[in-house]
């Protein structure tokens, strides 16, 4: 559970004092989520989120990402957008941090993860891309892979505590990666998602009520961002691929927004470069999550095992 600050009830009912939410029937620490502090309001009018940002968000970056949900919220797609207190302002600051307010968004993530949620999900990321491209202001990607070996460095070595040789093993995957990685500008890039994980989408009735969690987003290439959810949403059991996911979410995208020449041959490197990010990342916070956070640490090897079959099989997998 992401509860990492605990908010007094007087704290609390001053802050929502600035809105015009009407009174406060519930607050509620939300389960999911590994980022963030998220409690759940009800209110005599609405039902919305509050959120504490911690840890890696950057309070002056929070502006960005605001925007970007009014951005893609304001043209049709089904994401949270802020809501500003009495005074027309919508990031504030509670408990010595950020926050802000959000929408509440119908719908619960997809239990299963079928072929039709990854059409769907194929479909929904591309219209983020299409839709994200009048949103001029850029983000450039700070867990990229820039990044990547400063990560490894900073686990100094622990991954061998979790699965003997995993630090050498980690290092050859990173230099073959980096050493294929598309030259920057290569490859048509606006603004993605980045975390476009299960936990991430909302479905309702068979389809997307919505996207949400945007904390990750920023200016990349689009053919990562499908690189990342082939990652999160096509390995049913973790320790195999399923060929039938991939090729829908792979049809989904392109029947939304074509994946240039490019773009398909960079995706064998692109897939093992997205599971090496968020093996990165899960490691980092396997050995840097206090002990008394009340959060679910995600399990790194879920991710090596990804990039293990990328390895030896992106291109048949990926049909390139
Ligand atoms: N706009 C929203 N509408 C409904 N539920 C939400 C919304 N935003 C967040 N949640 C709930 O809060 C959980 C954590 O949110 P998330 O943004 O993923 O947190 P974190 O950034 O900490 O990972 C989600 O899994 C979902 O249950
Ligand atoms: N999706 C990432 C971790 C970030 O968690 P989220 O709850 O913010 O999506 C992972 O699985 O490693």
């Amino acid at each position: 559970m992401a509860v990492y600050t605990p908010i007094p009830p007087d704290t609390l009912l001053a802050f929502l004092a600035e809105y015009d939410l009407g009174a406060l029937i519930r607050c509620e620490g939300i389960a999911e989520g590994v980022e963030n502090t998220n409690y759940l309001l009800e209110t005599e009018r609405c039902r919305a989120i509050l959120t504490l940002y911690e840890k890696r968000v950057r309070e002056e970056e929070l502006p960005w990402f605001l925007g970007l949900m009014n951005h893609l919220a304001a043209r049709g797609l089904k994401c949270p957008v802020p809501v500003a207190a009495r005074d027309g302002v919508a990031l504030r600051r509670l408990m010595a941090r950020p926050a802000a307010i959000t929408t509440f968004l119908p719908g619960r993530p997809a239990g299963t993860i079928t072929r039709a949620c990854c059409d769907a999900l194929g479909r929904s990321l591309a219209r983020f891309h299409l839709l994200g491209q009048g949103y001029e202001a850029r983000r450039p990607n700070g867990l990229g892979p820039g990044s990547w070996q400063g990560l490894l460095d900073s686990c100094e070595g622990a991954g061998d505590r979790i699965s003997p040789g995993l630090t050498s093993s980690l290092q050859t995957a990173l230099g073959h990666v980096l050493s294929s990685w598309p030259r920057a500008g290569s490859l048509p890039a606006g603004q993605i998602h980045a975390d476009l994980f299960p936990d991430n989408v909302f479905f309702e009735g068979g389809e997307i009520s919505g996207l949400i969690d945007f904390y990750f987003a920023c200016t990349d290439d689009f053919a990562y961002d499908l690189a990342i959810c082939l990652n999160a949403w096509c390995f049913p059991d973790e320790a195999t691929a399923d060929p039938a996911l991939i090729r829908a979410m792979l049809t989904g995208y392109r029947a939304v927004r074509a994946l240039s020449p490019a773009e398909e041959k960079a995706l064998p490197v692109l897939v093992q470069g997205a599971a090496l990010r968020f093996l990165l990342t899960r490691l980092y916070d396997w050995i840097n999550t206090p002990d008394d956070a009340f959060v679910t640490r995600k399990d790194p090897l879920a991710y090596y095992r990804r990039l293990g079959i990328w390895r030896q099989n992106a291109e048949r997998l990926l049909d390139v």
